[in-house]
Protein backbone atom coordinates (compact mmCIF):
# COMPACT_ATOMS: atom_id res chain seq x y z
CA UNK A 1 0.00 0.00 0.00
CA UNK A 2 1.94 3.44 -0.89
CA UNK A 3 2.35 5.07 1.95
CA UNK A 4 0.17 8.64 3.22
CA UNK A 5 1.23 12.07 2.17
CA UNK A 6 2.13 14.41 4.87
CA UNK A 7 0.97 17.47 4.94
CA UNK A 8 1.89 20.38 7.33
CA UNK A 9 0.71 23.84 7.97
CA UNK A 10 1.85 26.39 10.73
CA UNK A 11 -1.66 27.23 11.85
CA UNK A 12 -4.94 25.36 12.69
CA UNK A 13 -6.79 27.39 10.55
CA UNK A 14 -4.51 26.72 7.53
CA UNK A 15 -4.65 22.47 8.84
CA UNK A 16 -8.85 22.46 8.40
CA UNK A 17 -8.64 24.09 5.28
CA UNK A 18 -6.52 21.31 4.02
CA UNK A 19 -8.29 18.53 5.58
CA UNK A 20 -11.62 20.38 4.45
CA UNK A 21 -10.14 19.21 0.68
CA UNK A 22 -7.93 15.96 1.13
CA UNK A 23 -8.90 12.97 1.26
CA UNK A 24 -8.13 11.61 4.86
CA UNK A 25 -7.34 8.03 3.55
CA UNK A 26 -4.24 9.63 1.86
CA UNK A 27 -3.15 12.77 3.32
CA UNK A 28 -2.34 13.47 7.23
CA UNK A 29 -2.31 17.08 7.76
CA UNK A 30 -0.72 18.39 11.09
CA UNK A 31 -0.29 22.16 11.77
CA UNK A 32 3.56 22.59 13.39
CA UNK A 33 3.81 26.20 14.15
CA UNK A 34 4.73 29.85 12.36
CA UNK A 35 8.30 30.56 11.10
CA UNK A 36 10.94 28.49 9.88
CA UNK A 37 12.12 26.85 13.44
CA UNK A 38 9.02 25.73 14.59
CA UNK A 39 8.01 24.30 11.13
CA UNK A 40 11.47 22.07 10.87
CA UNK A 41 11.14 21.04 14.56
CA UNK A 42 7.50 19.85 13.83
CA UNK A 43 8.40 18.30 10.54
CA UNK A 44 11.29 16.64 12.36
CA UNK A 45 9.20 15.41 15.01
CA UNK A 46 6.28 14.28 12.37
CA UNK A 47 8.90 12.41 10.21
CA UNK A 48 10.70 10.31 12.87
CA UNK A 49 7.32 8.96 14.62
CA UNK A 50 5.56 8.28 11.07
CA UNK A 51 6.21 6.85 7.51
CA UNK A 52 5.58 9.08 4.90
CA UNK A 53 5.88 9.00 0.68
CA UNK A 54 6.53 12.72 0.93
CA UNK A 55 5.78 15.93 2.89
CA UNK A 56 4.24 19.28 1.47
CA UNK A 57 4.63 22.83 3.41
CA UNK A 58 1.01 23.87 2.91
CA UNK A 59 -0.71 27.17 4.05
CA UNK A 60 -1.47 30.98 2.84
CA UNK A 61 1.33 33.51 1.51
CA UNK A 62 2.12 36.66 0.37
CA UNK A 63 2.11 37.27 -3.00
CA UNK A 64 4.18 39.13 -5.10
CA UNK A 65 2.56 41.94 -7.11
CA UNK A 66 2.27 41.29 -10.98
CA UNK A 67 3.64 37.33 -10.34
CA UNK A 68 0.83 35.78 -8.03
CA UNK A 69 -2.48 37.70 -7.74
CA UNK A 70 -4.64 37.14 -4.13
CA UNK A 71 -6.42 33.63 -4.55
CA UNK A 72 -4.52 32.32 -6.82
CA UNK A 73 -2.66 28.71 -5.77
CA UNK A 74 1.40 28.53 -5.77
CA UNK A 75 3.32 25.56 -6.17
CA UNK A 76 7.05 26.05 -5.46
CA UNK A 77 9.64 24.51 -7.23
CA UNK A 78 12.26 25.94 -4.37
CA UNK A 79 11.87 27.13 -1.28
CA UNK A 80 14.44 29.78 -0.28
CA UNK A 81 15.68 31.42 3.24
CA UNK A 82 15.56 35.06 2.08
CA UNK A 83 16.70 35.90 5.60
CA UNK A 84 19.39 34.01 6.36
CA UNK A 85 22.75 35.50 5.92
CA UNK A 86 24.29 38.84 6.48
CA UNK A 87 23.38 42.42 6.13
CA UNK A 88 26.25 44.32 5.08
CA UNK A 89 26.63 48.00 3.90
CA UNK A 90 26.64 46.82 0.42
CA UNK A 91 23.30 44.91 1.38
CA UNK A 92 22.41 41.55 2.11
CA UNK A 93 24.89 38.56 1.63
CA UNK A 94 22.84 34.88 1.53
CA UNK A 95 24.41 32.20 3.82
CA UNK A 96 25.45 30.40 0.45
CA UNK A 97 28.02 33.15 -0.03
CA UNK A 98 28.90 33.28 3.52
CA UNK A 99 30.27 29.81 2.69
CA UNK A 100 27.96 28.36 5.25
CA UNK A 101 25.31 25.89 3.35
CA UNK A 102 22.43 26.51 0.83
CA UNK A 103 19.94 28.92 1.19
CA UNK A 104 17.80 27.63 -2.09
CA UNK A 105 15.99 23.91 -1.42
CA UNK A 106 15.02 22.36 -4.63
CA UNK A 107 11.15 21.10 -4.43
CA UNK A 108 11.28 17.23 -5.58
CA UNK A 109 10.97 17.22 -9.08
CA UNK A 110 8.33 14.44 -9.85
CA UNK A 111 6.45 15.50 -7.05
CA UNK A 112 6.08 19.11 -8.54
CA UNK A 113 5.07 17.41 -11.95
CA UNK A 114 2.70 15.52 -10.37
CA UNK A 115 0.81 18.16 -8.50
CA UNK A 116 1.14 20.65 -11.47
CA UNK A 117 -0.65 18.36 -13.72
CA UNK A 118 -3.27 18.24 -10.93
CA UNK A 119 -3.38 21.91 -10.63
CA UNK A 120 -2.94 23.18 -13.72
CA UNK A 121 -3.34 27.10 -12.82
CA UNK A 122 -0.96 27.27 -10.62
CA UNK A 123 1.38 29.86 -10.69
CA UNK A 124 4.41 27.72 -10.70
CA UNK A 125 7.93 29.31 -9.36
CA UNK A 126 10.25 30.11 -6.03
CA UNK A 127 8.46 30.34 -2.41
CA UNK A 128 10.74 32.87 -0.25
CA UNK A 129 10.56 31.84 3.61
CA UNK A 130 11.25 35.00 5.98
CA UNK A 131 10.73 35.12 9.60
CA UNK A 132 9.52 38.51 9.29
CA UNK A 133 6.40 39.43 7.21
CA UNK A 134 7.29 42.01 4.56
CA UNK A 135 5.77 44.98 5.69
CA UNK A 136 7.16 47.75 3.75
CA UNK A 137 7.67 48.38 0.03
CA UNK A 138 11.10 49.03 -0.10
CA UNK A 139 11.46 45.60 1.55
CA UNK A 140 8.81 43.58 -1.01
CA UNK A 141 10.99 45.83 -4.14
CA UNK A 142 14.42 44.64 -2.69
CA UNK A 143 12.65 40.90 -2.51
CA UNK A 144 11.46 40.96 -5.84
CA UNK A 145 14.60 42.43 -7.35
CA UNK A 146 16.64 39.77 -5.50
CA UNK A 147 14.40 36.80 -6.23
CA UNK A 148 13.15 37.08 -10.01
CA UNK A 149 11.65 34.19 -9.71
CA UNK A 150 9.83 34.42 -6.57
CA UNK A 151 6.45 34.19 -6.85
CA UNK A 152 4.84 34.28 -2.90
CA UNK A 153 6.33 34.79 0.32
CA UNK A 154 5.60 32.45 3.71
CA UNK A 155 7.20 31.64 6.94
CA UNK A 156 7.63 28.25 6.61
CA UNK A 157 8.53 26.19 3.24
CA UNK A 158 12.88 26.36 3.82
CA UNK A 159 12.35 24.72 7.78
CA UNK A 160 10.25 22.02 6.38
CA UNK A 161 12.47 21.20 3.66
CA UNK A 162 15.46 20.74 5.74
CA UNK A 163 13.91 18.75 7.91
CA UNK A 164 12.39 16.72 4.51
CA UNK A 165 16.30 15.92 4.80
CA UNK A 166 15.81 14.19 1.17
CA UNK A 167 12.21 12.88 1.57
CA UNK A 168 10.22 14.39 -1.51
CA UNK A 169 9.33 17.89 -0.53
CA UNK A 170 7.10 20.39 -2.51
CA UNK A 171 5.38 24.08 -1.46
CA UNK A 172 1.81 24.62 -1.83
CA UNK A 173 0.86 28.05 -1.03
CA UNK A 174 -2.59 29.99 -1.59
CA UNK A 175 -1.95 33.67 -1.96
CA UNK A 176 -4.27 35.62 1.00
CA UNK A 177 -2.36 39.20 0.36
CA UNK A 178 -0.08 41.00 -1.97
CA UNK A 179 3.70 41.27 -0.01
CA UNK A 180 4.12 45.27 0.29
CA UNK A 181 2.85 48.24 2.90
CA UNK A 182 1.31 46.43 6.63
CA UNK A 183 -2.50 46.09 5.82
CA UNK A 184 -3.52 42.92 7.63
CA UNK A 185 -7.34 44.13 7.29
CA UNK A 186 -6.90 43.64 3.61
CA UNK A 187 -5.53 40.15 3.88
CA UNK A 188 -8.37 38.11 1.87
CA UNK A 189 -8.47 35.09 4.88
CA UNK A 190 -11.69 33.31 3.11
CA UNK A 191 -10.81 33.45 -0.20
CA UNK A 192 -7.12 32.02 0.21
CA UNK A 193 -8.48 28.92 2.99
CA UNK A 194 -11.25 28.26 0.12
CA UNK A 195 -8.80 28.21 -2.68
CA UNK A 196 -6.64 25.86 0.05
CA UNK A 197 -9.42 23.02 0.51
CA UNK A 198 -10.04 23.38 -3.33
CA UNK A 199 -6.51 23.20 -4.25
CA UNK A 200 -5.85 20.13 -1.44
CA UNK A 201 -8.43 18.26 -2.83
CA UNK A 202 -5.88 16.85 -5.91
CA UNK A 203 -3.28 16.03 -3.46
CA UNK A 204 -3.97 11.98 -3.01
CA UNK A 205 -2.65 11.59 -6.62
CA UNK A 206 0.74 13.09 -5.15
CA UNK A 207 2.15 9.41 -3.93
CA UNK A 208 1.25 7.44 -7.43
O1 LIG B 1 -5.76 36.34 11.59
C1 LIG B 1 -6.31 35.29 11.29
O2 LIG B 1 -7.52 35.12 11.40
C2 LIG B 1 -5.48 34.20 10.76
C3 LIG B 1 -6.07 33.00 10.55
C4 LIG B 1 -5.31 32.00 10.05
C5 LIG B 1 -3.99 32.20 9.72
C6 LIG B 1 -3.43 33.42 9.94
C7 LIG B 1 -2.02 33.67 9.64
O3 LIG B 1 -1.52 34.76 9.84
C8 LIG B 1 -1.23 32.57 9.06
C9 LIG B 1 0.22 32.84 9.15
C10 LIG B 1 0.93 32.18 8.00
O4 LIG B 1 0.59 32.81 6.81
C11 LIG B 1 1.70 32.87 5.96
N1 LIG B 1 1.68 34.20 5.34
C12 LIG B 1 0.57 34.77 4.86
N2 LIG B 1 0.86 35.94 4.28
C13 LIG B 1 2.17 36.13 4.41
C14 LIG B 1 3.06 37.17 3.97
O5 LIG B 1 2.67 38.17 3.35
N3 LIG B 1 4.36 37.01 4.30
C15 LIG B 1 4.80 35.94 4.96
N4 LIG B 1 4.00 34.94 5.37
C16 LIG B 1 2.70 35.03 5.09
C17 LIG B 1 2.90 32.53 6.83
O6 LIG B 1 3.46 31.33 6.35
C18 LIG B 1 2.37 32.36 8.23
O7 LIG B 1 2.80 31.22 8.90
C19 LIG B 1 -4.17 34.45 10.46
Amino acid sequence: MTLPLLVVTAVAAEAEAVRAGADPTHVVVEPVGVGPAAAAAGTARLLATGNYCAVISAGIAGGFVGRAPVGSVVLGVRSIAADLGAETSDGFLPVDELGFGTSVISADPALVKALAAELPDAVVGDVVTLSTVTGTQATADRLAKSYPQAVAEAMEGYGVAVAAAGLPFAELRTISNPIGPRDRGAWRLKEAFAALSTASGRLWTACG
